[in-house]
């Protein structure tokens, strides 16, 4: 069974061409109507399959497209062009960070999240120290989110997302937020979802573990689709454009 399906998937984005740096030059200039944009396509004509059960690498230089399509594929953004389907109970790493609330604690932001996922608070309630302790966090539970630093932000969203159990987990370069220990627990959580037939769509830069973990590896270039394919094998096509 497919869980992912890309067809023809294209975006644009508009860049507006003068730089407002004020409020007034900003209306000003709406006023007049006066603002031109150019097209950028960050994405063309990608096309690609992710079954139940399967990890899917997607990999390319900086800029070169990867946040763009897993957007995409979490609905945060709309293609330009095409259509992505997505078929299970989907978490998106990406939008979890930012659904945090920085006024609520630690503790109050998984139970909110917990609870748009879909869990009872007795199911909530049963995770919430197993969701600070894997994020290493536990001290913090009270803290409000406004007073965490970047990274244990990301830990705690990371942390969350893989207690609540998606059917499909986006992921983008958790790893580089966290120190070894945290690395190594990644480890242990990703190896829990290849055993248990989770699909994963991971975003990286970080080419050993996209090998280890992935089934197949999707490489963009300048936001073109250059192949999907065995891992080695794209990992070693993208090492030959550097
Ligand atoms: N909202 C936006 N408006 C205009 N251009 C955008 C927007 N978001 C992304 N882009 C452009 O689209 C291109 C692809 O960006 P994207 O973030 O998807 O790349 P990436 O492969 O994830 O990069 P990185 O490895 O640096 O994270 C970049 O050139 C970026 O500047």
């Amino acid at each position: 069974m497919n869980v992912i399906e890309a067809k023809d998937v294209w975006k644009k984005y508009k860049i507006p061409h003068e730089k407002k740096t004020t409020l007034f030059e900003t209306l000003y200039g709406n006023l007049k109507g006066n603002t031109s944009y150019e097209s950028f396509t960050a994405l063309k004509d990608i096309n690609f399959t992710v079954k139940k059960g399967e990890w899917l690498g997607i990999i390319g230089h900086n800029g070169s497209g990867k946040s763009t399509l897993l957007k995409i594929i979490a609905n945060t953004i709309r293609p330009t062009k095409g259509e992505m389907k997505v078929n299970g109970k989907i978490t998106s790493f990406l939008e979890l960070g930012v659904g945090f609330s920085p006024d609520l604690s630690a503790k109050e932001n998984i139970i909110v999240y917990g609870a748009v996922m879909g869990l009872n608070s007795k199911e909530i309630e049963s995770r919430i120290d197993h969701i600070l302790e894997f994020g290493g966090l536990t001290r913090f539970k009270d803290t409000k989110l406004k007073n965490f630093s970047s990274g244990m932000i990301v830990r705690l969203a990371f942390s969350t997302a893989i207690q609540i159990e998606p059917e499909v987990l986006l992921l983008d370069e958790v790893l580089a937020v966290g120190d070894l220990d945290f690395q190594k627990k990644c480890f242990e959580v990703f190896d829990r979802y290849r055993s248990m037939d989770k699909t994963v769509v991971y975003v990286s830069h970080d080419l050993g573990t996209v090998q280890r973990f992935c089934d197949k590896v999707l490489l963009l270039n300048h936001g073109e689709q250059v192949g999907i394919g065995d891992s080695e094998e794209m990992i070693n096509v993208y090492q030959s454009l550097i």
